[in-house]
This record gives C-alpha cells, sequence and structure tokens, in this order.
C-alpha cells in the first residue's frame, strides 16, 4: 500500500539532527503539529535516530521506511484522531524520554516499545468511540466487545497485520526473546489507551508516585508505561492556548459528527457528542479537571521537569474559565454566539 518510490527516498535521505526541524524541537514548549505533514515521515526518522533505536535494534533503513510509511497509510482522516495526532503523540513520548532521563528508569525495549506504540496507538480510529461501536454493531463490536477497549484491540490488531508485513518487520533483527517481549509491551501500552483502562488504574499510579519509583519492580514500570503513553496521548493540553483552542475545535467536529450519526440511528447521543446542547468550554473545564489534570499533576510528582508541562495545563484550564466567564456576563449567550478570540 506504499509506493516503493516513496519508500526508497525516504529509507536514502540523510536523516537530519533534532535541530533542523526547530532549535526548540526537543523542548515542551515546542508544538509538533508545525511540521509539515509531508515532511512527519523524515521526521519520525530523527526521533529513531535521536533515541539511538536505529543502531541499538538493528534496524534496517529501508524496513524502517516502509513501517512508518504503512503506519501513517493506516490512518484515516476524522478530524481529530489522524495521523497528526499519532504524530503529535509521539513527539511528545520522545521529549518524556529525553527530558525525564527515561532510560534510567526503564529497560531499553520498554522505551523502544513504548515510541512504537505511540506512532500506532489509534490506528484505523474512524473518528467514533467505544460506545458507538456497540450502538452500531460495527465489525469492530462483533470482534472484541465482550471484553472491552474494542477500538484499542484494533489498534493493536492493525499494528500486527503491519509488524506481519513483508519488509515492515523493524523487529526482525531482535534475538527471539525480545521480539516476543516487545509485541507484548506494545499490547500492554495500546490496551491502556482505553480511557476506562486509564481510570481504573490513575490510583494505582498515584500511590506509586507517592511512594519511591522503583526501576526494579516490574508493576511500577508498567504504570509508568501507562502514564507516558496517556500523557502523550493527552499532550495537545501541554502546548499554548491556540494549539489547545484549535485541538477542541478538532474533537468536537469530531464528536459532533459522531452525535448526528447516532441521531441517525434514533438515539441520543450523550451531551458532548450533540451540536444542539454542548458547551465546549464547560466541557473542556470538566475534562480538564476529571482526566488531564490528574495526569500531568501526577506526572510532575514523579518528574519536576514536568512541571512547566503542568502549568501550562493549568494555564489553558484559566483560559476556559475566562471564556465560560464572558459567557455567563453575557446573560446565557450561547457558546456558538461567543468567538474564542482572548
Ligand atoms: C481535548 C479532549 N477533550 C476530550 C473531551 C472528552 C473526552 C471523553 O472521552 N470523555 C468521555 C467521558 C466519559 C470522560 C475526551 C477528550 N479528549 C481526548 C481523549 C482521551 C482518551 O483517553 C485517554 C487518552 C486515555 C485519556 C480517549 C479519547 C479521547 Cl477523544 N483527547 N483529547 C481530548
Ligand atoms: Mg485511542
Ligand atoms: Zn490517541
Amino acid at each position: 500500500k506504499v509506493a516503493s518510490e516513496e519508500v526508497q527516498e525516504l529509507a536514502q535521505s540523510e536523516i537530519p539532527p533534532p535541530s533542523h526541524w526547530h532549535p526548540n524541537f526537543s523542548k515542551f514548549n515546542y508544538p509538533p503539529r508545525e511540521v509539515p505533514e509531508d515532511e512527519t515521515p523524515l521526521c519520525c526518522l530523527s526521533m529513531f535516530e535521536d533515541l539511538g533505536f536505529i543502531s541499538r535494534w538493528r534496524i534496517k533503513r529501508d524496513t524502517l521506511a516502509r513501517f512508518i510509511l504503512m503506519v501513517k497509510r493506516g490512518y484515516r482522516n476524522p478530524p481529530y484522531h489522524n495521523w497528526m495526532h499519532a504524530f503529535a503523540v509521539a513527539h511528545f513520548c520522545y521529549l518524556c524520554i529525553k527530558n525525564f532521563k527515561l532510560n534510567e528508569y526503564m529497560e531499553d525495549i520498554e522505551l523502544f516499545a513504548l515510541f512504537v506504540s505511540c506512532l500506532c496507538h489509534d490506528i484505523d480510529h474512524r473518528g467514533t468511540n467505544n460506545s458507538y461501536q456497540v450502538a452500531s454493531k460495527s465489525v469492530l463490536a462483533a470482534l472484541y466487545s465482550s471484553e472491552g477497549a474494542v477500538l484499542e484491540r484494533h489498534h493493536f490488531a492493525q499494528t500486527m497485520c503491519i509488524v506481519n508485513t513483508e519488509g515492515c518487520n523493524i523487529y526482525e533483527n531482535l534475538i527471539s526473546k525480545d521480539y516476543q517481549h516487545v509485541l507484548d509491551l506494545m499490547r500492554d501500552i495500546i490496551l491502556a489507551t482505553d480511557l476506562a483502562h486509564h481510570l481504573k488504574i490513575l490510583k494505582n499510579i498515584e500511590a506509586m508516585a507517592k511512594d519511591k519509583f522503583e526501576k526494579t519492580n516490574l508493576k511500577h514500570r508498567k504504570l509508568l508505561l501507562c502514564l507516558i503513553m496517556t500523557a502523550s496521548d493527552l499532550s495537545d493540553q501541554t502546548k499554548p492556548w491556540d494549539s489547545t483552542k484549535h485541538i477542541a475545535a478538532l474533537i468536537y467536529n469530531e464528536f459532533f459528527s459522531q452525535g448526528d450519526l447516532e441521531k441517525s440511528l434514533g438515539r441520543t447521543p450523550p451531551e458532548m457528542m450533540d451540536r444542539e446542547r454542548a458547551r465546549i468550554p464547560d466541557l473542556q473545564i470538566g475534562f480538564l479537571d476529571h482526566i488531564a489534570l490528574p495526569v500531568y499533576r501526577v506526572l510532575q510528582d514523579l518528574f519536576v521537569e514536568a512541571k512547566v508541562v503542568h502549568n501550562t495545563v493549568k494555564e489553558n484550564h484559566r483560559h476556559w474559565e475566562k471564556i465560560c466567564a464572558l459567557i455567563k456576563l453575557r446573560r446565557g449567550g450561547s457558546c456558538e454566539q461567543m468567538s474564542y478570540e482572548q
């Protein structure tokens, strides 16, 4: 599904250093969505190289090129859950590995699996959530609904299809013990991106952050993998306000389209998916309070370098609060009548 010229061109390009993309490329304030989409495959190569994965795991250049292009092609084009989301998620993971020095907390193979899982974690997302799969009796629900995490199981299955495709197996030079281990890690990490799973383990992650993190404790390392994965998945919230505002527009464009589909099925969508009822600033404040802020708070408890990241999320929360106050001042003017320009 990927033209061989495209693969050869990427495989033979010189891999630019991080600074080629931007002087702040390896800093938390750099917004990865600034990288032009057609340059993101080469930018992925820069991150693989900078993390030392190409030499450490003896990845062949044309295999890696074909893998990246196949993963990129594996994404559809809904407003939010597309390739650029996956690329931004992988970039934040890259930042965590470098800025938190995660190689002192995790094994090499765990960080390798984590970074690749970020690129693959939402492959073939249809722009509708797990409950819609069940409600619409989708093929994915038929396959996976008995175990839950319907979409996430599909994202992992699609990833395995690519790994098992001729010339795309970036793990081909791993010894068999490591080979099985990296696949098991990718499965755990991608399944950890299920919101229900995240909410279930958040307490354990907070408890682990209170204790001392023990690198030798497998449970601690597994919880940390899930936390970095979720923190990366939500990392649009850690960028300056203009990005956060733009992401909200993408997310609700996707949510409201699902709401329209649910109405066409004769069902009433949840308020956050109903373009007639949703109040975006209120919903975003709730999402930040209940989902995003706890993630970056516990990240800061574990890594002092995450303070700047947690502060930006709090700053974005304050922005949404200001917008809500303005709307109330206008005596209940609906969100749609308000422009969010600050
Ligand atoms: C800006 C932004 N607003 C959101 C507003 C609401 C929700 C939502 O699902 N609310 C449902 C109720 C029951 C809690 C998610 C939102 N969201 C996510 C997101 C995170 C996910 O799961 C992890 C990564 C594990 C947390 C999974 C899917 C998505 Cl879309 N990413 N960005 C956003
Ligand atoms: Mg997902
Ligand atoms: Zn995601």
